[in-house]
């Protein structure tokens, strides 16, 4: 669903991504680790259009997306959780869902995107600045969920939240594939969430993938040691 073939990019003259690729399927959750500065924020940027590719190519099915603005890459069946989340914290939880609806085509928030996080439900008034980090995590998703998309990216969703939230994340983000088939790309430094959620497991190291596992077999010493500084 998600292909990127030979990606890279620069920031003038400095090339961050050497021309990376991976996919990522309908109905698969790929986590891709790696540890500060190694290139993370900047693909999901990358397939998000928000910085430029130098070349390579991204796709989402059969459309390729790669010289398309940001708005027109969601209009394709991309959305995006940046890291940080980025709410609207003056609009209230549902506003900020709201803003999804207008690439969906839909006027109402749709239930299920309530009963994957009830607690939204509940604040559905309350102004987004007034959330706790982790409730803001969610309402990020929820947001993201409402354009309806095929392929949802996620750039390091656990940052600053506590662990009961990021089991209930895991759970819901594994709902949302095997309930909706989407395709889920999240960047991680976590192991364990990105063992706890992901099919397959991507190393980043210096704007290069240099390994990957499938869950089933993964060698979590092997990941764990790219990780440790
Ligand atoms: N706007 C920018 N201009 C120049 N260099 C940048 C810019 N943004 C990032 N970089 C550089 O690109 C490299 C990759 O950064 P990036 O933010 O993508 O890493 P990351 O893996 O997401 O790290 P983090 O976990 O800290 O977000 C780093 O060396 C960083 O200094």
């Amino acid at each position: 669903m998600l292909d990127v073939s030979a990606l890279r990019v620069a920031y003038g003259e400095s090339e961050v991504l050497h021309g990376l690729g991976f996919s990522v399927r309908p109905n698969e959750i790929v986590a891709i680790l790696g540890r500060n500065g190694m290139g993370k924020t900047t693909l999901m940027k990358a397939l998000m259009g928000i910085v430029p590719a130098r070349s390579g190519r991204i796709s989402v099915g059969e459309a390729e997306v790669t010289g398309l603005e940001s708005y027109e890459r969601v209009a394709r069946g991309i959305a995006y959780v940046p890291q940080g989340r980025m709410i609207f914290s003056t609009m209230t939880v549902e506003e900020n869902i709201e803003t999804g609806l207008a690439v969906s085509g839909r006027r109402r928030v749709p239930e299920d995107i309530y009963e994957l996080f009830p607690v939204l439900l509940d604040m559905k008034q309350r102004r987004g600045g007034n959330l706790s980090g982790g409730q803001q995590q969610q309402l990020a998703i929820a947001r993201a969920l409402a354009t309806d998309p095929k392929v949802l990216l996620l750039d390091e969703p656990t940052e600053g939240i506590q662990p009961s939230i990021i089991r209930d994340m895991g759970r819901a983000l594994k709902r949302i594939r095997d309930e909706r088939g989407l395709s889920i790309f999240v960047s991680e430094q976590v192991l364990s969430f990105a063992l706890d959620i992901a099919d397959r497991v991507l190393v980043i190291e210096n704007g290069e993938i240099v390994h990957e596992d499938a869950r089933a077999a993964v060698d979590e010493a092997k990941i764990a040691s790219f990780l440790s500084v």
